[in-house]
């Protein structure tokens, strides 16, 4: 990204940003931590936190509003100026006067003009700038409260929804200052001067000059607030075009399998038949609301001219101060109308700030306790104690019970039960996405739970079931858990994941680009991708997830091989449902309804006849006997 210069820089500032040493990606070094402090102190009124926000970029926004106090005096100035030509015009007309005062009034007029245009430039300009800081800021907090939010939270909240908070709910309060806060002080200053100039002149006439701006202020406001109680279903209602139509792009090969490209179709256009009835009827309201406006603006303005023009002929009043009145009006018509728009700005800030803030106020179970420390590098020994774990979102349901196992630095611990049983449930506790509900999980003798999240999770590597890959080269995708990981660490790991051949043999190599989430990609080779990029990481304790399901027995051979190298020092564990993956592990877990069933090694288990031998004879020994007979 170029660093802004000029005027650029003035309005942006630059975030620091620092090269990857791959030389392919960018990382951020930015803290966050003034983001937080600003978001501190749930309950406080919505309106009062924004403001609080932009008042973090002080002069901006002085300068914002000292330009529309200079510019809306200027502005009011006009029309007294243009009067007073009038009637200059008018005397030297009549009496042949000199043209000297009329020039310099219509200088000073021009002079108005163009500082009226000079600061208002400012005021907008400024304005801008105090909503893209904020936005900028909003952003990024948003932005770091997605990636600290508990798993609990993504189990329940549709990623869509999140999306929409991001962008919609953000821009709502990004642009309070300039249709909302500014706009107070704009309008109030034009309206409230505009009047007191118009009723301290002639009181009648002041009056009558004035009479639109109640009806047009609340027509405004309410047509707005109704606008907007339909944005809000609008909103809701292109929110399920958005899913419709992100499932539809998740799911493109079942819709295509499946032949399912008619039935999506119809879901998508009731969706979108309801958006736009609802689009239909904001239209309608917007025109009758402005027509309304419109229509009794032309009223007042006719009713100064009759009564106006009978002063005038009377001699009460100068054509110029009759033109000054019909310029205030002019001039006063547009803020009247933008009455509206404030009192939207506000309604729409105050939700969209509602939901926004709600986000980044939610709690972050997992997190780092008080005074936690870095886990501390010894050996690797991990143990689960007498594990119990319900997740939140059901709390009732044990998924597993009295869990308990230890495996030493250079074991493999393999896990395999029926679907369902809770096997990744266990993974998943190892690294904390979710915290144990009962017992404990120790490494080197540290509860996990004590140690700082970012400290246990470069020390654990899980390989998930699903191979999610970014569209970036390969060479960034392995070396995604630590980026400045140099290119021979991040070829030794794809050599052991037997993806080093492969890769070798694309044209541009480890530079190579993978589509939208690996889709040129191979199954299997997604996930040996994925296992490159855990052992670039060099936890001390790997864990596989179900993560060889998609590569072939002779395959997995050499992986296993090649991590058994690897991994002499770590713990490892195996979760499958192919005893071939786990057959070789030093302990052995068959798990039930997340209940021990049995534990031993290969030979043990089978001595034992129970679910583990059933198992084996259902899966292995067929194919051992074919070997055999064959
Ligand atoms: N995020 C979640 N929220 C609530 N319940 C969940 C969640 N994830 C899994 N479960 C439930 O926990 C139980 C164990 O799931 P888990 O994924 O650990 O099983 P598994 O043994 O790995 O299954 P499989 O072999 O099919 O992958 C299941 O009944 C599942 O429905």
């Amino acid at each position: 990204m170029p660093a802004p210069s000029g005027l650029g820089r003035i309005f942006f500032w630059s975030v620091p940003l620092q090269a990857h040493p791959t030389g392919s990606a960018e990382r951020r070094e930015v803290s966050f931590a003034h983001v937080r402090a600003a978001h501190a102190g749930q309950g406080q009124g919505t309106i009062r936190r924004i403001i609080g926000l932009t008042l973090r970029h002080p002069w901006q926004v002085a300068i914002a509003l000292g330009s529309t106090v200079v510019a809306v005096s200027f502005q009011l100035s006009i029309p007294i100026l243009l009067g007073q030509a009038v009637d200059q015009a008018q005397g030297v007309l009549e009496s042949n006067a000199g043209t000297s005062a009329l020039v310099m009034t219509g200088l000073m007029l021009l002079g108005a003009s163009v500082m009226r245009g000079i600061f208002t430039l400012l005021q907008n300009y400024y304005a801008e700038a105090v909503g893209h800081h904020t936005g900028h800021e909003l952003r990024l907090a948003v932005y770091e409260k997605i990636q600290r939010l508990p798993f609990s939270f993504h189990d329940k909240v549709h990623s869509g929804d999140l999306i929409t908070v991001g962008m919609l709910d953000l821009e709502g309060v990004r642009v309070f200052f300039s249709t909302a806060l500014l706009r107070v002080v704009l309008l109030g200053m034009l309206i409230g001067l505009g009047a007191y100039l118009l009723i301290s002149t002639d009181l009648v006439l002041g009056l009558l000059a004035l009479s639109f701006v109640p009806f047009v202020a609340w027509r405004s406001s309410a047509s707005q607030l109704q606008l907007r109680a339909t944005w809000l279903t609008l909103q809701d209602k292109l929110q399920v075009l958005s899913r419709v139509m992100e499932e539809n792009l998740g799911g493109i090969r079942v819709v295509r399998a499946f032949a399912g490209g008619r039935h999506e179709m119809e879901k998508f256009e009731r969706a979108s038949a309801d958006a736009l009835l609802l689009q239909h009827e904001r239209v309608i309201l917007r025109v009758r609301a402005t027509s309304m406006m419109t229509f009794s603006f032309f009223l007042s303005m006719g009713l100064v001219l009759l009564v106006g023009g009978e002063k005038v002929i009377a001699g009460e009043m100068t054509v110029g101060t009759l033109t000054s009145f019909l310029t205030f009006m002019t001039i006063l018509q547009m803020p009247v109308r933008q009455l509206g728009l404030m009192v939207n700005g506000f309604a729409r800030a105050s939700t969209c700030g509602a939901r926004l803030f709600a986000l980044l106020d939610t709690d972050v179970e997992i997190r780092d306790r008080p005074g936690a420390r870095p886990l501390a590098a010894e050996s690797g020994e991990l143990r689960f104690e007498n594990v119990d774990f319900a997740y939140p979102s059901d709390p009732t349901r044990l998924i597993l019970k009295g869990v308990s196992f230890a495996a030493r630095p250079g074991e493999t611990v393999g896990i395999v039960g029926p679907p369902g049983s809770g096997k990744s449930t266990i993974a998943h506790l190892i690294p904390r996405f979710y915290d144990v509900t009962g017992g404990a999980i120790t490494l080197d003798g540290q509860d996990i739970r004590e140690v700082t999240l970012e400290s246990l999770r470069a020390r654990v590597g899980v390989v998930q079931q699903d191979p999610f890959l970014f569209t970036t080269t390969i060479e960034n995708n392995i070396a995604y858990g630590d980026p400045w990981a140099k290119e021979p660490r991040i070829e030794r790991a794809a050599e052991s994941a037997q993806l080093h051949n492969y890769v070798m043999g694309l044209p541009a190599g480890y530079k190579t680009v993978v589509g939208e989430r690996g889709a040129s990609l191979s199954g299997g080779q997604r996930q040996r991708l994925t296992i490159a990029r855990a052992l670039v990481l060099r936890p001390s304790v790997l864990v596989f997830d179900d993560s060889t399901a998609a590569i072939d027995a002779g395959t997995e051979f050499r992986i296993r091989s090649a991590i058994k190298r690897f991994a002499k020092d770590r713990v490892t564990l195996v979760i499958s449902h192919r005893l071939g993956a786990l057959m070789h592990a030093d302990q052995i877990l068959f798990i039930e309804n997340g209940e021990v069933l049995e534990r031993g090694t290969h030979d043990e288990l089978l001595a034992l006849g129970g679910r583990y031998r059933a198992l084996y004879d259902l899966q292995v020994r067929p194919e051992a006997d074919l070997r055999e007979a064959g």
